[in-house]
């Protein structure tokens, strides 16, 4: 596990998470799906969130990408109290997200899925585009060209012209995942990365996610322990809807709460 920022030469800034969520309770009707439940997420680390059946990892996901409301959560951000995440304001916030069901445009080519990621860069207004003037022109090329990096950077940009429903699903994967990192994110939020991967793409995968955390903070939920325990600097374990523990990936796998609530879920399946 790498060393949090925080030690000699760093910003007092690096003290803080990057991004924290504290108290955040969701009922769905007389369901309660999380209770007082907190997440931090470092720079440079990445932080999995696992847990049976129905603990509640999705909504605590959706939580942190404002597509489903909390009571009254504190959400701090470098430590500043910002309002919680609202989903169209993701990019401008520096947050990016891939879901489990890659959200991909079947209209649009691989190259263009990738291009509507990186719209934050574009500086011209409407009226520009709409006119073809010289500033909309240079923007599109950007724009384009930012898009093509980043395919390139996942390996996936000899398929840029071609459209989702004609690729592979792992390659689709890929190309989410690019569209999700050309917005150049700090806090990358990624639903089950792993669904539907074979072993040599999960061990892909595991690579690709530890090396872009040099870059920025990642959130992974996922129910493959394996690429959990070997990808992640820490870990929250949900049990239904409250937090049962919180640690590096050993400690997680000694923690007598955990096991119980893995070997309880053994048991009903
Ligand atoms: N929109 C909803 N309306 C009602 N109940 C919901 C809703 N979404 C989730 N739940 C319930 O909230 C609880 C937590 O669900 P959630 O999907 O977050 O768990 P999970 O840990 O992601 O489960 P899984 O591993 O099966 O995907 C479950 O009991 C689920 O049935």
């Amino acid at each position: 596990m790498r060393q949090r920022s925080g030690g000699s030469g760093d910003t007092p800034r690096e003290r803080h998470p990057l991004f924290q969520i504290d108290g955040v309770t969701v009922r769905f009707g007389g369901l309660t799906a999380l209770e007082d439940v907190s997440l931090a997420a470092w720079p440079h680390e990445v932080h999995g969130v696992i847990g049976p059946n129905g603990a509640g990892k999705t909504t605590l996901f959706n939580v942190c990408c404002g597509f489903t409301a909390a009571e009254s959560p504190s959400v701090r951000w470098r430590g500043d109290p910002v309002p919680p995440p609202r989903p169209h304001e993701l990019a401008a916030r520096g947050i990016a997200r891939t879901l489990q069901g890659l959200g991909l445009f079947r209209g649009l080519t691989v190259l263009e899925n990738v291009m509507v990621g990186a719209d934050r860069f574009r500086r011209s207004g409407f009226a520009s585009a709409l006119f073809g003037l010289p500033r909309s022109v240079a923007d599109e090329r950007a724009v384009r060209n930012r898009a093509q990096r980043a395919l390139r950077d996942l390996d996936v940009d000899g398929c840029a012209a071609a459209y989702p429903d004609s690729l592979p699903y792992p390659i689709r994967k890929r190309v989410a995942l690019a569209r999700a990192l050309v917005s150049e994110p700090e806090l990358l939020l990624l639903d089950e990365p792993a669904s539907g991967l074979g072993h040599d793409d999960m061990g892909e995968l595991g690579e690709l996610v530890r090396g872009l955390s040099d870059r920025m903070a990642v959130v992974l939920v996922d129910h493959h322990m394996d690429l959990v325990m070997s990808v992640c600097d820490r870990i929250t374990v949900l049990d239904f809807g409250r937090v049962i523990a919180t640690g590096g990936p050993d400690e997680i796998a000694a923690n007598p709460a955990v096991v119980r609530a893995y070997l309880g879920e053994e048991a009903h399946t």
